[in-house]
């Protein structure tokens, strides 16, 4: 059995290497509509391959700690973001990957109101709502071919606060 992985705070450098935080951090880059309406501009990298962008509504299950991470799963030719209908932090867990399986995953957790977006191909988990109402907007690709490759783990990690 792997030691638990433990959730820690998400942070705009630590997630880098697997997507974007898209967060109200700092000031706006623009106040628009009258100065009534803060922009944070262009806050993520989409990807849609040879596909097309579509916008989803998720209705997910919370889950409970500690979580079982089953599998991880990516997909190869967009990204995805997953944006919280709720001002409910969630739960994301990505990994790196390592010759083409993925390494130890991480796991961190969001602040209120904030969203994120896995570039493609990123190793990561499930949408995982940690309170009820899990209902979240979600951008990927829509398109042709094969767009989802899942990795089992022989031995399930176990998340922990
Ligand atoms: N399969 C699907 O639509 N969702 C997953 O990709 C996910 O990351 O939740
Ligand atoms: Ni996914």
């Amino acid at each position: 059995m792997s030691a638990p992985i433990r959730i820690r705070p998400i942070s705009a450098e630590a997630f880098a290497p697997f997507g974007d935080l898209i967060a109200t951090d700092g000031s706006p880059d623009v106040m628009i509509n009258q100065g009534l309406c803060g922009r944070y501009h262009d806050r993520a990298r989409f990807e849609f391959g040879a596909g097309r962008a579509g916008l989803s509504l998720f209705d997910a299950v919370p889950r409970d700690l500690p979580y079982r991470l089953e599998l991880v799963e990516r997909h190869p030719l967009g990204s995805q973001a997953f944006i919280p209908m709720t001002f409910q932090p969630f739960l994301v867990i990505v990994a790196p990957d390592a010759g083409g399986v993925p390494g130890r995953p991480l796991a961190f957790r969001t602040g209120a109101g904030q969203a994120i977006n896995f570039h493609r191909g990123t190793w990561h988990g499930v949408l995982t709502p940690l309170q009820a109402p899990g209902l979240f907007a979600v951008v990927d690709r829509i398109g042709e071919g094969t767009n989802l490759e899942e990795h089992w783990f022989d031995e399930p990690h176990v998340i922990v606060a």
